[in-house]
């Protein structure tokens, strides 16, 4: 955190997870109250000068009747997103962990549904990740008609891809081989492709046999990362599409295995993994300006607007009241 930035603000608990070496800083904010701004956040995720995480993960109350918890996911650019499925698993750890409910079978409102998640033995998770979803408008993909493989160009170059969304969107390439596939340098320019407008993460799928893949994922707003939940839904869905896969596959990733099981179009996606929680910590926050400070800027801003920028600072994280 920059120097001038260091906290003098509240202290903030966390523990530090990860799903596959796919690594987490998840917050209570239901005990202590939550405020980060995404500029914080992409401090708090740099790996030198900061936590490190590819993701921030939130609990907040229910905002739902039936379910038990709200879900927020931040990537280490500080973009909040729909979903993340290697959190989704360690979420249901945390919440236990924490004492903040003994259920094992656990709801989670997220920014595009709500997910349900089964604490099994030994730290192993089930997902159910909900029904994919393939129509281009919803993924979002820009394509006058729904495929199941679609043909890009990009940089001069033509690629085929499928595309899904499992709350977020993913684009899906077949590979030969995962080792030698051009990860960094198409990942990046797929993630930022116009025909994804809320950018994409990029899966390069290898097929072993029907029930066996292996798996590279360039995330979007993290970069590639040592696994993806999400996009090992993903791909499953798109090999199975592609009538490549059965409707039960063991994904290889970087970081480990995930058991993928998808029966078909209009059923949701269940994912099998295991959970780590690796150390808790506590942060103290950048102070907010102190109230001489605070009380001279509500005059800036009473008098004459010379405050205005601060009008414009983007707002930060809270969680909801
Ligand atoms: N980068 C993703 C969020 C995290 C997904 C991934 N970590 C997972 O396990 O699903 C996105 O921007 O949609």
């Amino acid at each position: 955190m920059s120097q001038s930035r260091r906290g003098q603000g509240p202290l903030l608990n966390f523990t530090k997870m990860h799903g596959l070496g796919n690594d987490f800083m998840v917050v209570d904010a239901i005990s202590q109250p939550f405020r980060l701004r995404p500029d914080t956040i992409r401090e708090l995720a740099d790996r030198h000068f900061g936590i490190g995480f590819d993701q921030l993960l939130v609990v907040e109350p229910p905002g739902l009747p039936d379910v038990d918890f709200r879900y927020r996911i931040f990537n280490s650019d500080g973009s909040e997103v729909e979903q993340c499925g290697n959190g989704a698993r360690c979420f249901a750890r945390f919440v236990r962990d924490q004492r903040l409910t003994n259920k094992k079978v656990i709801r989670v409102q997220t920014a595009k549904g709500v997910i349900e998640l089964r604490v099994g033995r030994a730290g192993m998770v089930t997902v159910d990740m909900g029904v994919p979803e393939l129509n281009p408008p919803a993924i979002p993909f820009a394509a006058d008609r729904r495929k199941d493989i679609y043909t890009v160009e990009v940089g001069g170059d033509t690629v085929e891809l499928s595309a899904v969304s499992m709350g977020n969107p993913h684009g899906v390439l077949l590979v030969d081989n995962v080792d030698t596939a051009p990860v960094g340098e198409l990942g990046p320019r797929l993630e930022n492709h116009p025909r994804f407008p809320a950018r994409a993460n990029i899966g390069f799928l290898q097929v072993i046999d029907r029930t066996h893949a292996r798996l590279r994922v360039f995330e979007r707003g993290s970069g590639e990362t040592m696994a993806c939940g999400s996009g090992a839904c993903a791909a499953v869905v798109a090999g199975c599409l592609r009538g490549l896969l059965d409707s039960r596959v063991e994904v290889e990733l970087k970081g480990g295995h995930l058991v993928i099981e998808w029966q078909g179009e209009g059923s949701p996606v269940m994912m099998e993994g295991p959970t780590a929680s690796v150390f808790e910590g506590q942060l103290r926050l950048p102070g907010d300006p102190s109230p001489r400070r605070r009380k001279s800027a509500r005059q800036g801003d009473a008098k004459s607007g010379t405050n205005r920028k601060n009008h414009r600072q983007r707002q930060p994280v809270t969680s909801r009241p």
